[in-house]
């Protein structure tokens, strides 16, 4: 089943576009990344599939059902709260306990307990929320947002200002709860962390989605050159001019070392042709790496 299907989905503030016929597909199962820059649409996009304001037109389906029967399954939905609805003088295990309530749950001590140390709340099981640091705030929502253990979690910025330790318990935390079998749509600014934790990831731009893919498939789809870094046995002069003669057709850019050197080329299929030329000139490889190009590249150069 589909955990999220956007058709032609747009919202338009007077004559402004904010979100533009967007067609989104997303398996269930999957840790979907949604990035944008600031002002891209992305809240609009998520607030209209949540229920919280309408579409212009289009229209769209969340765990297979339609807008009008969005009511029906928001038990089935989490959403990662924002903080200023936090009551400050409740003990993390009071709020919980009043959240699970007013879903109609019925989680024992236990299990509102146990579902505090899986964010690594433990400890603050009986802290009150004023006493909280941001951190543990961010932990408080995310526990918050899947007490009722949802199909698909919408975790928007789950660690933006976190210390870099909670950063990695948090990304823990999202990768044992998809591998429950909850979908998760995780926006972020933090290249580093989508490309780490997505299965797949669509960028926004302007209310339009730009790009949608597996971070391969992105790659391939904005990768130019590729840069090759080769270890080889130790080369003499001779054998260096041979070498990057040979180079000359496959390669944009050849920089041949005593010992190491650098070729660029522009395609994978190029590598093993580079390749074979050491071979038949005789020269051992003792290691072939290929650079890569980061999320963040891609992002930074799509317009
Ligand atoms: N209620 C509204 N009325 C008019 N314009 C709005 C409204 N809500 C959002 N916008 C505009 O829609 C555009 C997209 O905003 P949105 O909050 O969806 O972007 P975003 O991608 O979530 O940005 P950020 O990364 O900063 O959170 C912005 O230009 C914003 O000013």
């Amino acid at each position: 089943m589909t955990a999220l299907q956007t058709n032609q989905l747009t919202k338009k503030y007077g004559k402004k576009t904010v979100v533009d016929s967007v067609n989104l597909h997303i398996p269930q199962g999957t840790i979907f990344g949604f990035l944008g820059k600031n002002g891209a649409g992305k809240s609009t996009l998520i607030n209209m599939v949540t229920g919280l304001i309408k579409p212009s037109s289009g229209s769209f389906e969340v765990l297979g059902q339609p807008e009008k029967r969005l009511e029906s399954i928001q038990k089935e939905i989490g959403v990662l709260p924002d903080y200023s609805t936090f009551y400050d003088d409740l003990t993390a295990f009071s709020h919980l306990n009043y959240f699970q309530k007013l879903l109609k749950q019925s989680l024992s001590k236990q299990e509102i307990i146990r579902v505090l140390s899986q964010v690594g709340l433990e400890d603050a099981v009986h802290v009150k929320v004023k006493k909280f640091s941001f951190g543990m705030k961010k932990k408080l929502g995310i526990a918050q947002s899947i007490i009722h253990q949802p199909k698909l979690l919408f975790l928007d910025e789950p660690t933006s200002g976190v210390d870099a330790n909670a950063v990695l318990n948090i990304h823990s935390l999202i990768k044992e709860i998809a591998a429950r079998g909850t979908t998760i749509f995780l926006t972020s600014h933090n290249l580093n962390e989508v490309e780490k934790l997505c299965d797949e990831i669509a960028i926004m731009n302007k209310g339009r989605i730009q790009t949608q893919g597996t971070m391969k498939q992105l790659r391939e789809q904005y990768q130019q050159d590729i840069v090759v870094h080769i270890h080889h046995r130790s080369l003499s002069e001779k054998e260096q001019t041979q070498l990057k003669i040979s180079l000359t057709e496959l390669a944009v850019k050849i920089e041949i070392g005593g010992d190491a050197s650098e070729i660029i080329v522009q395609s994978s299929e190029l590598i093993p042709q580079v390749n074979k030329q050491f071979v038949r000139q005789d020269i051992d490889v003792f290691g072939l790496e290929m650079e890569q190009p980061s999320l963040e590249e891609i992002f930074l150069n799509l317009e």
